[in-house]
């Protein structure tokens, strides 16, 4: 018939037409008439939506299955006049058999198969028999068929911006700026050269130092990540107190400060890592005043033996929130009558996730023991009267009502313009923002979900195959579970790596061959990565022939003796290596040579954003980073990564990376070909490696599958202003599972507030479902979220509120726990 331009407007339920109606009352006979010609009906309008001529007689329930197992959000194929422009124009064919759906590209592309097979499948490849679900249907899609298009790519295409930028947090260049100008003693200016190479501050420790040793008025140090705040605080700390015991010398009240005068200093950071961190950069300061002591309390072992250290005397301590509130109550040694600065670095953090508390005990506990000491008139002499208390964050606004909240009055604002170092207050500086460092070069690639995995896996091909190109990358992921399941199969020896390796040595004459044997680093385990014990191994799928690289793991459900020696086997590491982690890596870590930085899961929230990406491009070094969004509502979001840094009107030029170039440059190593598809090729058979790989031990299943539902709660979890961007809703649950190597229908996998029969139900995380309804009650569930994790909510005010805002808390940190992330703060 001839289209005549009329639209007919039939609305087609969400389940889709094929379901077949149920005929209910009337005589047998009528129901049975009725019954046929609705099947009659139905199998012609298969026949329609298929394109299929003569297609063979297809039972109702094979035909619902190859629907229903294309996701929950599947749509039926599209109608001529349906069709939206965004899928290709393909055509779902239905085999006689009913069990197989086969979806032909004449495009050259792989063959696209839906194939919903029993629990023992046969490979197309190999012929192999897996063990599949226990009684579950199986869909082995295609990776390049029905992949949701980008919605910007025309308009965002963007060159890579190859031109050198002046570095943001680098040490200042002027000869004039030097250490000592700023009052460093000659003495620690010099240890600062010989023994730690740092030959000029950068500019927040000009604007820093100067103040900090100037007067004692709290300070709110802010300046981008990697601009080198640990040492602007630390630096007037140490140089005061050598003042102070030079002075004692002096006047010969004593002999000098030692770890018997008292403890002057305490630094809070909210994790162990960060913590030990600070510790370390401290203790080589201290090498030239020996005489000072410092140490940690930071949980992670026997509380007596950190008592011990504490009751033998101590002068500078560095502490997570939990653990030092817990010693000040319980431990009669430690006396902090003599504290005269108190530092909160990631100041930010430190206010978030239930510290609140902890802090506030601490300043309280702070003040009163002061008093008392001030009283009894057993002050030192040369120690300041008042007590100076510092924040230090990248990403937190001048707030001066927060900063009250613990007891900041009257900050002084630092930031790394040594002219702006003035009293602020709130209003002033409201507009302000945070950025990333200058010279950091960003990208993002728009990756359709089914390409999630091998994509992740050929940009960390291409970004090892040249020995020394990049030394070290990071790869942050929502969720422990994921970091293990990727960390799984990066560290396995997938099938399609022997054969890519075949392929390599092919090419290569002997005698090449001969030169780049694979050298194996020292050290590095070959065990079985599956065991929760084993962070790091090589990784057969990213080492190229010519050198190994290691895979690490990092997450916080693991033992904080493992974590403590994983972050140091990276860092110490001169081979490459990459590191997957949640985001108990994100903050303050300082990892030496990270050329590159992957946000394979976006953040949670910009700042995290930018503390992740911050982990390069730091005191002045090149870095990279790259944040893989999906196409559709987080292609949005590269809005938000242009804010990174103020660039004009428009903000900085962020390069888009080509989903295709990503599996080309990463897959093909054959130099030129000119199959075009080939990549194509190269990507299926490696999913097809990896989802042979996942089926042949029920444990790595059982893995994949968790990992997949962490992924999805995570993803339910990004802040309120940040949502319309990484919609839980918009989210291919179907084409997602793909990426975890999975054939099974999400719905089968008992995903948290999945659909379990017929109707579009409500598929958020039941966790969603009870912050969705706090919501509607008018709380701000993503604020409770970041803010207040902790169980332990004031009891005074047990009105209904109250007990929502308790029971939405539970809720999300019992979400935090479960991916791994809550007891990255340990709380002691
Ligand atoms: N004056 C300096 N000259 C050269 N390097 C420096 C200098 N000061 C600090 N660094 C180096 O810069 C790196 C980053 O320092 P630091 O960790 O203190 O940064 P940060 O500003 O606290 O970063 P973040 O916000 O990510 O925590 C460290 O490796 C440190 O050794």
């Amino acid at each position: 018939m001839a289209d005549d331009g009329m639209l007919l407007n039939f609305s087609i339920p969400d389940a889709g037409i094929l379901n077949k109606p149920k005929f209910k009352g009337g005589a047998w006979r009528d129901r049975l008439t009725a019954k046929k010609s609705a099947a009659n009906w139905h199998t012609k309008a298969t026949q329609r939506l298929t394109g299929e001529k003569d297609v063979p007689k297809v039972s109702a329930k094979a035909t619902d299955v190859n629907l229903t197992e294309l996701g929950p959000r599947a749509k039926p194929p599209p109608l001529a006049n349906d069709f939206d422009g965004e899928r290709p124009a393909k055509r779902p064919r239905v085999s006689a058999a009913g069990v197989k759906t086969t979806f032909d590209d004449n495009d050259g592309a792989p063959a696209a198969d839906f194939r919903p097979q029993s629990s023992t499948n046969v490979t197309k490849k190999t012929g192999e028999k897996h063990d599949g679900p226990k009684g579950g249907k199986q869909i082995i899609s295609s990776l390049f068929s029905y992949n949701p298009t980008s919605t910007t790519k025309s308009q965002q295409q963007e060159p890579e911006n190859d031109e050198t930028v002046e570095p943001s947090n680098a040490p200042l260049t002027s000869e004039l700026d030097t250490f000592t100008s700023l009052g460093i003693s000659t003495s620690l200016a010099s240890h600062l050269l010989k023994k730690m190479d740092l030959k000029a501050p950068t500019a927040i420790q000009k604007a820093a130092i100067s103040q900090l040793l100037k007067d004692d008025s709290d300070a709110f140090i802010q300046a981008e990540t990697g601009s080198g705040k640990t040492l602007a605080y630390l630096l007037p700390i140490v140089q005061r107190l050598m003042e102070l015991s030079a002075n004692m010398k002096k006047r010969k009240v004593d002999d000098a400060v030692s770890r018997q005068s008292g403890l002057f200093a305490i630094i809070l950071a909210p994790t162990r890592e960060l913590s030990k961190q600070i510790a370390t950069v401290l203790d080589s300061l201290l090498r030239c005043a020996h005489w000072l002591v410092a140490t940690t309390v930071i949980g992670g072992e026997k509380k007596k033996s950190e008592k011990a250290r504490l009751r033998k005397g101590i002068n500078i301590l560095v502490a997570t929130p939990g653990r030092l509130a817990d010693h000040l109550e319980h431990t009669e040694a430690l006396d902090v009558s003599n504290v005269r600065w108190l530092v909160l670095d990631e100041g930010d953090r430190l206010m978030e996730l239930g510290f609140e508390d902890e802090l506030q005990k601490i300043v309280g506990s702070l003040n009163n023991r002061m008093k008392v000491k001030k009283d009894a008139k057993e002050a030192i002499p040369g120690l300041p009267n008042k007590r100076t208390t510092v924040l230090c964050s990248a990403t937190m606004k001048m707030d001066v009502e927060r900063l009250g909240q613990i007891s900041l009055k009257d900050a002084v604002h630092i930031k790394p313009d040594p002219t702006v170092a003035t009293e602020k207050n709130a209003h002033q500086d409201e507009e302000q923002g945070f950025y990333a460092p200058a010279q950091l070069k960003q990208s993002y690639a728009v990756i359709a979900p089914k390409l999630r995995l091998v994509s992740l896996i050929s940009m960390l091909k291409r970004s090892f195959s040249r020995k020394g190109s990049v030394m070290k990358a990071i790869v942050f992921i929502s969720c422990a579970d994921s970091v293990d399941f990727h960390f799984d199969i990066l560290t396995s020896q997938l099938e399609e790596v022997k054969e890519l390796k075949e392929e390599e040595s092919k090419e290569e004459n002997a005698e090449d061959a001969e030169s780049k044997k694979v050298k194996k680093t020292k050290g590095v385990p070959q065990a079985d990565p599956t065991k929760l014990t084993v962070t790091y191994a090589e990784s057969p799928s990213l080492s190229p022939r010519t050198h190994t690289v290691t895979a690490y793991r990092l997450h916080g459900s693991l033992q904080q003796s493992l974590r403590t020696s994983t972050l140091a086997h990276f860092t110490k590491n001169p081979e490459a290596s990459v590191l997957l982690a949640t985001d108990v890596a994100s903050r303050g870590l300082d990892l030496p040579n990270v050329d590159l930085v992957i946000e394979f899961d976006p953040a949670f929230a910009r700042e995290d954003h930018l503390h992740r990406i911050g982990r390069t491009a730091r005191a002045g070094r090149d870095g990279r980073a790259c944040i893989f969004l999906m196409p559709g509502c987080e292609e949005g979001y590269v809005d938000i990564l242009k804010n990174d840094r103020k660039d004009g009107e428009t903000g900085i030029h962020i390069g888009r990376q080509d989903a295709d170039e990503i599996l080309r440059k990463g897959l093909v190593t054959s130099g030129v070909t000119k199959d075009k598809t080939a990549f194509m090729e190269k990507a299926t058979d490696l999913q097809l490696h990896i989802e042979r790989w996942a089926m042949t031990s029920p444990a790595r299943l059982e893995s994949a599958r968790r990992a997949y539902q962490s992924h999805v709660r995570a993803y339910a979890t990004h802040v309120v202003a940040e949502r319309g961007y990484f919609d839980i809703k918009q989210l291919h649950l179907g084409h997602l599972a793909k990426a975890f190597a999975l054939r099974e229908r999400p719905s089968g996998m008992k995903v948290p507030g999945l659909r379990t029969g017929g109707g579009r139900e409500d598929r958020r995380p039941v966790k969603v479902r009870g912050a969705a309804a706090k919501k509607a009650e008018g709380v701000d569930v993503g604020k409770i979220g970041k803010a207040d994790l902790r169980e332990d909510l004031p009891e005074r005010e047990d009105t209904e509120e109250a007990k929502k805002m308790r029971k939405a808390v539970r809720a999300r940190e019992k979400f935090m726990r479960h991916a791994g992330m809550a007891d990255e703060f340990n709380l002691g």
